[in-house]
């Protein structure tokens, strides 16, 4: 597998002075502004990071898209040909606080990982159980579900990330044995539906930390990871970037 791919969610997080800064501090230190790190700032600070990040490796990602394909009277949305015209290379599919809050569910996902394919943007397809669905035995089939989405999935350029929605945003990060166990099925899913040759990373989400990177980047089948609240601290990012 190609080297780890770790992407920093900044997720609703942010003021212009406040990135500035963090922006400063990451771009100088070459373990985080390098090929294989992306940062994900909310869209409504993309048209800064497009600006700040042009001309270093690091790459400019967007936490959502709009399931409508090019312009039109959609109030309110991004379409993936704006973050393409903008310089973004990774775009979050499906998170699972998107699935919660505003109830993206297959037939929506579906059509932004088309919008997606079209405007030439890799998606990061995020996939997760929560604790009463891993509770009832049921973690592999929700994941499997999630994941069928990709059979109308045109696109080979593909991120996979495995997000335990309990583990996000807990300090509760998932054991290794878990971690790998998901992983691995994950992979064997692509597999199976003829996506195996494809260099498919599947990152972890879920408390990564700088304490915890090390032993999460060395679980089989692990390939990077989605990172929260550890993103918006550059010494914090640097560490975990560090592990990678
Ligand atoms: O997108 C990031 C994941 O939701 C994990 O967030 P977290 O690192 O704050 O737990």
């Amino acid at each position: 597998m190609s080297e780890k791919l770790v992407i920093g969610n900044w997720k609703m997080n942010g003021r212009t002075g406040r990135n500035a800064d963090l922006l400063r501090a990451l771009k100088a230190l070459p373990e985080v502004c390098r090929e294989g790190v992306g940062v994900a700032p909310p869209a409504a600070y993309l048209g800064q990071l497009a600006a700040a990040l042009e001309g270093t490796p690091l790459a400019l990602c967007a936490q959502d898209v709009s399931r409508f394909a090019g312009d039109g009277a959609y109030t309110g949305e991004v379409s993936a040909a704006m973050l393409a015209d903008l310089g973004v290379r990774y775009v979050l599919v499906g998170h699972s606080e998107r699935r919660q809050y505003f109830g993206e569910d297959n037939a929506v996902l579906t059509d932004k990982l088309e919008a997606c394919h079209q405007a030439g943007l890799i998606p990061v397809l995020c996939v997760g159980e929560t604790l009463a669905e891993r509770e009832a035995g049921a973690a592999l089939a929700v994941i499997r579900a999630q994941l069928s989405v990709l059979e109308a999935y045109a696109g080979r350029s593909l991120v996979v990330a495995y997000e335990p929605v309990w583990a996000i945003g807990t300090g509760k990060v998932a054991e290794t044995g878990q971690i790998e166990e998901i992983h691995q099925e994950i992979k064997k899913w692509l597999l199976q539906c003829g996506r195996g040759a494809d260099n498919i990373r599947v990152l972890y989400g879920g408390s990564v930390k700088a304490d915890n990177a090390e032993a999460i980047f060395s679980v089989p089948g692990v390939d990077g990871a989605l990172v929260g609240g550890a993103s918006l601290d550059a010494e914090t990012f640097k560490s975990i970037c560090n592990a990678a």
